[in-house]
């Protein structure tokens, strides 16, 4: 019997959104409500491989050029599907990734401006089949999420960048969500962390009986 294929969920949103927040309760609710034989990869980007988490380091600290920084982030996940994203999915298993290419064209496309024509053929270059089934979007006005990282941690050099940067970065992924309505959820992230999740359940709910 042939196996069936995993689900490919990813994670979205500007630093500060809250991302990192309903990862954990994500991968909690699939195990308790997804049966005891679901397995889940949890995985980021950039990163997610030995190879990809060296390249995670040169592209959160070293300044480059935005197109060398749009090809480290294909290579790193070059790397990811073909040693994690793949094999698990075919191997039945779901697969979590904290951001996959959408972030690619909010912060290289829209943060940083490179051309979308050009996004878009690494795209169709390093994953021309493969897209996640399921988008949680984290949305949230840049003011709120710049409080939230204020609060929390030392500030990487994408989470250091200004204003107008968020703004064209959370432009770009509402854009994406308008352009594949089908696998886009996009959440309110303003919301209580406790309302968020009870919205992230209906979602995952109908998702599991899918
Ligand atoms: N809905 C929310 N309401 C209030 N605070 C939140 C909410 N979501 C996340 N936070 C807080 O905001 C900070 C940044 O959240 P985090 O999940 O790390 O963001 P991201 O992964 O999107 O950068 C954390 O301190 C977290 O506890
Ligand atoms: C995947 C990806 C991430 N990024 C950026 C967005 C984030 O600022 C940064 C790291 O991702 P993030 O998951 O936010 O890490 P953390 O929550 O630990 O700070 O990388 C891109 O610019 N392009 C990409 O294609």
């Amino acid at each position: 019997m042939t196996q069936q294929r995993g689900k490919f969920i990813s994670f979205e949103g500007i630093d500060g959104a809250g991302k990192s927040t309903h990862i954990g309760f994500v991968a909690q609710f699939l195990r308790s409500h997804g049966g005891a034989d679901i397995e889940l990869v949890t995985t980021r980007e950039p990163g997610g491989t030995p190879l990809g988490e060296k390249l995670r380091d040169l592209l959160l600290h070293e300044k480059m050029h935005l197109e060398t920084e749009a090809l480290l982030m294909f290579a790193s996940r070059r790397e990811h599907i073909a040693q994690v994203i793949e094999p698990a999915l075919a191997r039945g298993a779901w697969v979590i990734s904290d951001r996959f290419t959408d972030a690619s064209f909010a912060y290289q496309g829209g943060g940083r401006g490179m051309d979308r024509a050009k996004m878009e053929a690494l795209e169709q270059w390093v994953h021309p089949h493969l897209q996640p089934d399921l988008t949680f979007l984290f949305d949230v006005p840049l003011e709120v999420a710049r409080a939230r990282l204020d609060a929390t941690r030392s500030l990487d050099k994408f989470e250091q960048e200004q204003a107008d940067f968020f703004a064209a970065t959370r432009q770009e992924y509402l854009r994406r969500a308008a352009q594949f309505p089908q696998r886009f959820r996009i959440i309110d992230s303003t919301q209580t962390i406790a309302a968020i999740q009870l919205q992230l359940s209906g979602m995952l709910q109908a998702e599991l009986s899918a």
